[in-house]
């Protein structure tokens, strides 16, 4: 079988086959092409499908040649217009003869496509169509290609004049990150960031993946709101070893090492990264030696933070603890790395004379065995969507469908209480920051509230850091926690001026805003006093709290008769224990669900495509 034709089968049949297109090569064993070579003709045909789309109908090729489908006119008239090698079949093979007999027509139509572009030159409008600048602009797929790609320079390797100079030589600086937003294709312009340090955005079809700073790891993509929890940590050289409970893939890993490593002049402070699955800690491990972060980060591969035991003297100089625990992942932007084939019709028109001898021929489409069926494509879909490459392991569980959204939400935030609570518990810890790329408040504010209300929060004078006691660039962010009414189990939570202050101390990030960054949420809590010296006005924050969040089962008052009794939180051995039970079997659903979940999502992917 031809290459065309090889690669055609494979394309046709990419529906609902799972995995990215390049890892199906690589994986299917009786290919008579080279795999690369395959991925090599679907990746620039895809690139320059915008423009072969209109020049293969506009000369009526698929109705003149009963032997070639959308998928096999594409490929073939790339290679014949635009690539050096030209065909790669021999002069008498019938599909060369099919696309050559029509030459003359298409490169001049493609002539026509250049020129009606204003390119100059073939070479202006191949560096134009290798930038993505013939994207279209509009729609779904649009939007979702407008979110900036977020560098973040990794100190620990490199400074950010450094890869200025190198990385970044020839970019332009620009003022705002609306004109990074604004941006087609991969322009070459920076955005210096003004929150967090060391961060840059860049147009969203900049790719930076081939270069040796992302290779050496000296620049990381990292958005921007996924900077946040290490920044706002504030770490200073008094804080001690720091933890990352959740940690794979280690973005805020290495950048928590990287602040540690600035202050760390001649010090011996670690960063514990814990990372509860298996494959995701071999991801985290990679990730923190690319990132030069070996030498301060000890990756607890496979280990469950919340089984760390308090009392381990590994943790005796924890001072600082970093949670982004599992959510529902509702803030994520889909960087859409997907590929889009514009597939030419069979039916549009022509605008050029059609070949003469061609003219009104009915000629009977020919099938042979292992070939794909020009039956089957005889409607084609007009664009095809791909998953050419892999993408970087999931972190967070779609959810599945709407009408779960309560439920998982519920699990969730039981979940993420429970190991908020316990990293409250170590015993030197002073500085929690809680995160998590979901847009719910269950998930957000919702458990900075009734982590507040428990006892281990009250004895140990655990409190949201406040708005103005922040980090400059966390300071000045405008987008705060919201209050979402009848959302937490009791009648309210606090009221008033201290719970707005609670909410002034939380931050929260939109997706799709001219911020440019996916939706997230992060608060800091501190604690100054010893335990069980907790400072008036947080005791009585937390006090009033107390009479209103309650744990969904606790007994009322009037149920049990004492007016005095109240919930204590989840500190009690057994609470904690039907926490921990319910948070694992949550946890389990979770990633059974998770592949058939992306699964469907592919598949959706691909059909909205064929639309
Ligand atoms: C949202 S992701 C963390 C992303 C990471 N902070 C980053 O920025 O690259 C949550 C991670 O926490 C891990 N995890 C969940 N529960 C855990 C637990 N109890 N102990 C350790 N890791 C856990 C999950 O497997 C997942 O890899």
């Amino acid at each position: 079988m031809s290459l065309y034709y090889e690669t055609a089968a494979m394309l046709q049949n990419a529906e609902g086959a799972g995995g990215s297109f390049k890892a199906r090569l690589f994986r299917k064993k009786d290919l008579k092409s080279k795999p690369g070579q395959m991925y090599a003709l679907v990746a620039e045909a895809a690139k320059w499908s915008p423009v072969l789309k209109g020049v293969v109908e506009g000369c009526g090729v698929l109705g003149e040649e009963r032997k070639l489908t959308p998928i096999l006119a594409l490929l073939l008239a790339h290679d014949l217009l635009l690539s050096k090698a030209g065909v790669a079949a021999p002069k008498d093979h019938v599909l060369r003869l099919a696309i050559e007999r029509h030459k003359a027509r298409l490169a001049a139509a493609l002539t026509k496509a250049r020129i009606s572009r204003r390119f100059p030159t073939l070479e202006a409008f191949r560096t134009a169509v290798d930038a993505g600048e013939l994207e279209p602009e509009d729609g779904a797929a649009g939007e979702e290609m407008r979110h900036p790609r977020w560098v973040r320079v990794n100190t620990l390797k490199s400074r950010l004049s450094a890869q200025l100079e190198s990385t970044f030589k020839g970019y332009e600086e620009v003022g705002n990150i609306g004109e990074i937003l604004a941006a087609r294709g991969s322009k070459k312009i920076y955005y210096k960031d003004e929150n967090i340090p060391d961060l840059i955005a860049l147009p969203s079809r900049v790719d930076l993946s081939k270069t040796p700073a992302y290779g050496k790891g000296e620049i990381i993509f990292q958005d921007k709101a996924s900077c946040f929890p290490a920044y706002l940590l504030d770490l200073k050289e008094g804080d001690g070893d720091v933890i990352d409970g959740c940690a794979a893939p280690g973005n805020k890993t290495t950048h928590a090492a990287a602040i540690v490593a600035s202050q760390n002049k001649g010090g011996d402070r670690k960063v514990m990264a814990f990372e509860r699955d298996k494959g995701r800690s071999e991801i985290l491990k990679k990730m923190v030696k690319l990132a030069g972060a070996d030498g301060i980060v000890t990756v607890k591969a496979a280990s469950d933070f919340i089984a760390a035991k308090l009392t381990s003297p590994d943790y005796e100089n924890v001072g600082a603890i970093l949670l982004d625990p599992s959510c529902s992942g509702t803030g994520i932007v889909g960087r859409d790395d997907a590929i889009k084939l514009h597939l030419p019709s069979a039916d549009a028109a022509p605008t050029a004379p059609t070949q003469s001898h061609a003219r009104n021929r009915k000629r009977k489409r020919e099938t042979k065995p292992g070939k794909p069926s020009p039956e089957t494509d005889a409607a084609p879909a007009k664009e095809m969507v791909l998953d050419l490459d892999e993408k970087p392991a999931q972190e967070e569980t779609p959810l599945s469908s709407a009408d779960k959204l309560a439920d998982r939400l519920a699990a969730l935030s039981t979940f993420q209480l429970h190991i908020l609570t316990h990293a409250m518990r170590f015993p030197s810890a002073r500085k929690i920051t809680y995160s998590t790329c979901s847009i719910h408040f269950e998930e957000n504010e919702g458990v900075v509230f009734q982590a507040l209300a428990t006892s281990v929060a009250k004895q140990r004078g655990w409190r949201v850091l406040r708005r103005e006691e922040q980090v400059e660039g966390m300071r000045k962010w405008a987008r705060r926690g919201q209050w979402e009414e009848g959302k937490l189990s009791g009648p309210v939570g606090v009221e008033g001026k201290k719970r707005q202050d609670i909410l002034d101390g939380c931050i929260r990030c939109d997706k799709g805003t001219e911020q440019g960054t996916m939706g997230f949420f992060v608060a800091a809590f501190v604690r100054e006093g010893e335990d069980g010296e907790v400072d008036g006005e947080a005791r009585e924050a937390v006090d009033e709290m107390d009479m209103h969040v309650r744990k969904p089962a606790a007994p009322t008052a009037e149920q049990d008769g004492n007016s005095e009794e109240e919930w204590d939180g989840f500190s009690d051995e057994e609470g904690a224990a039907e926490l921990k039970a319910k948070a694992e079997e949550m946890v389990a659903k979770q990633e059974q669900e998770k592949e058939a979940a992306a699964k469907k999502s592919m598949n959706k992917k691909r059909k909205m495509g064929k639309k």
